[in-house]
């Protein structure tokens, strides 16, 4: 047993905490919102959040404090919306326990500087690489609230911290695969975002399983190329991090960024989308991020382009889809 702080209690900080205490762990969850605090600690719920679970273990309680929150704490958890992950993050800078792991669960580049999740959170807790973890793969929250089997990759450089995560983290219902390409793992749960909104308009504009295949599986190319890229290893992108999340967040209306882009197809705007989403839909902000990194890496990002023509200025589904592919027969 492992006293866990998880900071911020969202759909899937609120999931995974329970996942957390059902692995038989002390868990206290940090959030901004007083209601959200008060309903975890009186009700044992997250109404805002995670309506769906009607009571949460009782080793899970809630602080608006974020001294109390990280005092005690073995491992801390951050699944905080990656643009906010930094400011939120530089409260916490000097309140870390010296030897606490954090382990990032977010899924998202951040919009200003193009870095990934553990480079903001490094760089902002001033923390060494061996106590940094981050975990992915197919986990729709509300699949994990309800104790569906699902298993998920922790990454850390090194190797005893993934697998100590992963020891702690581990439930009946929840399996976790230890891995040491950091980079992969954060390419992989970011940019699969992008390919859910392009997927999802096309569900929304009407199309069908070939769509959506032909979709994923360029986009599945893309994403590998800019992660190997970036340093990452090819093989991870065919795990549970990659191909695993892909096909989860694109089949399914759960995922905030799969209807999002449903929305778009169906003919709503990017700021109607926007005020109907329930919950952070990643992709959004994340789709410039990653047009800027292809630039950075030289590798081209067709399918993020599209989908940023598609934020910017509108292009409806079609025009998303032509411009995909251009008009040159390339290799695949
Ligand atoms: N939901 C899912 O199925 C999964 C989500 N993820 C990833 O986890 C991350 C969080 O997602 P999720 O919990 O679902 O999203 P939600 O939209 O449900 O929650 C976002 C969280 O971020 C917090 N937040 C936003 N702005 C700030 C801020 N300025 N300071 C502090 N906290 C802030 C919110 O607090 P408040 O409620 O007070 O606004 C809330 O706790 C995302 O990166 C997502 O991609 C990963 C796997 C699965
Ligand atoms: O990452 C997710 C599932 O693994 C959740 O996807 P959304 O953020 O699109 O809801």
């Amino acid at each position: 047993m492992a006293a866990v702080t998880v900071l911020g209690a969202g759909a899937w900080g609120t999931a995974f905490g329970q996942v957390l205490a059902d692995a038989g762990n002390q868990v206290t969850m940090w959030a901004i919102e007083p209601e959200i605090v008060d309903a975890i600690n009186t009700l044992h719920q997250n109404p805002v959040r995670l309506p769906v679970v009607k009571r949460l273990p009782d080793s899970m309680h809630a602080t608006l404090d974020r001294g109390e929150a990280v005092k005690n704490a073995e491992i801390i958890i951050v699944t905080i919306a990656a643009q906010f992950a930094r400011q939120a993050l530089e409260e916490f800078r000097d309140l870390i326990p010296d030897q606490a792991i954090v382990v990032s669960l977010m899924k998202g580049i951040e919009r200003s500087t193009d870095k990934r999740m553990d480079q903001v959170v490094m760089e902002t807790l001033h923390l060494p690489a061996s106590r940094f973890a981050c975990l992915s793969g197919p986990n729709l929250s509300k699949e994990v609230a309800l104790r569906q089997p699902a298993a998920a990759v922790v990454a850390s450089q090194d190797h005893d911290t993934a697998v100590k995560v992963a020891t702690v983290a581990t439930s009946k219902y929840f399996k976790i695969f230890s891995s040491t390409d950091v980079i992969g793992v954060e390419m992989c749960g970011s940019l699969k975002n992008v390919v859910a909104l392009a997927v999802g308009m096309s569900r929304g504009a009407g199309f069908g399983e070939n769509t959506a295949a032909m979709i994923e599986t360029r986009g599945l190319a893309e994403l590998t190329q800019l992660g190997v890229a970036a340093g990452a290893q090819a093989q991870t992108f065919a795990g549970l991090a990659g191909v695993g999340d892909l096909v989860a967040t694109c089949g399914s209306p759960l995922s905030r960024n799969y209807t999002f882009g449903s929305n778009l197809g169906k003919g709503m705007s990017v700021d109607q989308a926007t005020k109907v989403s329930n919950g952070v839909a990643e992709g959004v902000p994340t789709t410039a991020a990653v047009v800027a990194l292809g630039e950075k890496y030289g590798v081209p990002t067709p399918l993020a382009s599209a989908m940023l023509r598609v934020l910017n200025e509108g292009i409806d589904c079609g025009e998303m889809l032509e411009d995909l592919f251009g008009d040159d027969i390339i290799d695949e």
